[in-house]
């Protein structure tokens, strides 16, 4: 039942009771419209449920999202109203198509940060972290783990109101939940580690931790202040790097037991730091600092939970929240529109010497996008990679980083054009935010290749310099295989691709030590062109085995 004492779930209706109105986003597990009920006239949101293969049925993924979407209710998580059936014929019977229906909310939180048009206040941040954290408060109270947290799963509407939607990876914790001053807290049993986007993994599953906490949840939040993932690492060991360039490396004391960690054995050539994040971030404030800190914890025992977070005194500092009403409305922003959005961008002219955006030689992020910036400019650096100038390895004609140049830094200057790393505009000009493979045109017109999902640990990807003797963790990513990466539309939605897709086939044959060669790819070196006909019965087989597995962890 919702406020109103209505059922919140109404059942079934059919897919013709809605009109469709465009296309929102395009998910690995389904496509998503945006639709009017020719009923109510509500403004809905459909997410269509991709059946991969069908010999085998509705994915048990989107079941245990539907099985989920229907338990919770709160204000902060995106409610499943109900599912839409699309019954069509094909090969002599009626094949049916569902859909889940969710109320439509006008932005995901990537497609917002992406929007030049919309700036950033302190207030709004706080507003819109405090309702994620009671979001996160209530999951994990009720003993579930969401698993893929980042911002493109964060939805916003136009009255203000954060919910965390995609429960694709999510699933039920078995348990204590968290308790106030207790952090994190400790698992008792083993989790599948191949969860959580790249970007937004925390160290311990990195690291190949397998009983991990609700701790993976409370991922980074700096992305609020400087406009883009801060840790946009480019393999799992360079993630790593990232993160303890930011936190600092590894101890017993800031992270007992890590060196007992499958994927220790690395990180240990990695070079002693202290961390830089309070630098990083000098601009946004020593409580706000403060608070990221406490979110980044290397030791997820400690690391702290959402009951906590709440009462943050970053909160109750000046200026205060906003109220949800209070934050003003926005044009549609949804994580496909940021190829719009970065044609804006590249329109507009350059950031003024002096640097007041983007990370300068300092290495401070300075304000120029974040909460009190004025102008339209996002931050205009961040934390990035390097990229020699033949492109990526792996890919048609890229020859990958050059030996030794090392992971990506940390430090950018913004009056310095075209630096590699975080560019900002145009094609490695400013003000450019798109990952590396999106940036830069190569000769023949044609932008260079996003990183092979099978970028090594070891070899000739890109781990150049230090990266080099890392190993990833044993058993948990197969020891040469990365995690998943967001991805992004090369600039064709129609034939975007989905690193996430094999990210998540993965865990099949890792889990289960089975021969990745079945399905043509990745760790022989020999086939990373994929070619079409093969990488589709490939995703074939992996959805299906994905599918499965999933459902047992
Ligand atoms: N209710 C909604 N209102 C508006 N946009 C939505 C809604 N639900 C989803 N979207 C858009 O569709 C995108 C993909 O949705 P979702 O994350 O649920 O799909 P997915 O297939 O699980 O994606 P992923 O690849 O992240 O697993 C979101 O990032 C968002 O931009």
């Amino acid at each position: 039942m919702d406020d109103r004492g209505c059922p919140r779930f109404h059942g079934c209706s059919k897919i013709g009771d809605y009109e469709i109105l465009g296309k929102l986003g395009e998910g690995t597990f389904g496509l998503v419209h945006k639709a009017r009920s020719k009923k109510t006239g509500a403004v809905v949101a459909l997410k269509k449920i991709l059946m991969h293969n069908e010999k085998d049925g509705f994915p048990i993924t989107a079941l245990r999202e539907i099985k989920l979407l229907k338990m919770l209710n709160h204000p902060n998580i995106l409610r499943l109203e109900e599912m839409a059936i699309e019954r069509s014929k094909g090969e002599g019977r009626k094949k049916a198509t569902m859909y889940m229906v969710t109320p439509y909310m006008d932005h995901d939180l990537s497609g917002l940060l992406e929007n030049p048009n919309v700036n950033f206040t302190e207030p709004q941040i706080k507003c819109y972290l405090l309702q994620l954290l009671e979001g996160l408060r209530y999951l994990h109270d009720n003993h579930i783990l969401h698993r893929d947290m980042k911002a493109a799963n964060l939805l916003i509407n136009n009255h203000g109101i954060l919910q965390i939607a995609d429960f694709g990876l999510a699933r039920h914790y078995d348990e204590q939940v968290p308790q106030p001053g207790r952090g994190g807290g400790e698992a008792k049993r083993d989790y599948t580690n191949l969860v959580v986007t790249r970007w937004y993994r925390p160290p311990e599953l990195l690291l190949g931790l397998r009983k991990y906490t609700t701790a993976i949840d409370i991922c980074v939040f700096g992305e609020m202040f400087v406009r883009r993932p801060i840790l946009a690492g480019k393999s799992d060991a360079n993630q790593l790097q990232m993160i303890f360039e930011l936190v600092g490396t590894p101890t017993e004391e800031n992270m007992p037991g890590w060196s007992t960690l499958p994927g220790c054995e690395g990180v240990k050539t990695f070079k002693a730091q202290s961390g830089n994040l309070a630098q990083q971030f000098r601009a946004q404030g020593s409580l706000a600092t403060s608070l990221l800190s406490d979110l980044m914890k290397l030791d997820w025992r400690k690391r702290i939970n959402a009951i906590d977070a709440l009462k943050h005194p970053y909160f109750e500092n000046d200026p205060k929240p906003a109220r949800p009403g209070d934050i003003p409305r926005f044009e549609d922003s949804h994580e496909l529109d940021r190829r719009k959005f970065r044609g804006q961008k590249a329109a507009l002219p350059p950031a003024p010497a002096g640097g007041t955006v983007g990370m300068g030689p300092s290495g401070v992020w300075a304000g120029g996008g974040g909460p009190t910036a004025n102008g339209p400019w996002p931050n205009g650096a961040g934390p990035s990679g390097r990229r020699a100038p033949g492109g990526w390895p792996g890919g048609a004609g890229t020859t990958g980083y050059a030996a030794g140049e090392g992971p990506p830094q940390l430090s950018y200057d913004s009056r310095v054009p075209n630096q590699r790393g975080f560019n900002r505009g145009g094609h490695g000009g400013p003000l450019d935010h798109r990952p590396p493979w999106l940036r830069g045109v190569q000769q023949d017109g044609r932008h260079p290749l996003p990183p092979p999902v099978s970028q090594t640990w070891g070899g000739s990807g890109l781990d150049g310099g230090r990266d080099r003797s890392y190993r990833a963790p044993s058993g948990s990513t197969g020891g040469r295989m990365d995690s998943y990466i967001p991805s992004y539309s090369s600039g064709n939605e129609g034939t975007r691709v989905r690193d996430d897709i094999a990210r998540r086939d993965d865990k099949y044959d890792r889990s289960r030590g089975g021969d990745r060669r079945e399905y043509g790819v990745r760790n022989s070196g020999r086939d990373r062109s994929r070619s079409p006909g093969r990488g589709m019965d490939r995703d074939r087989a992996t959805h299906r085995d994905r599918d499965r597995d999933l459902y047992r962890r």
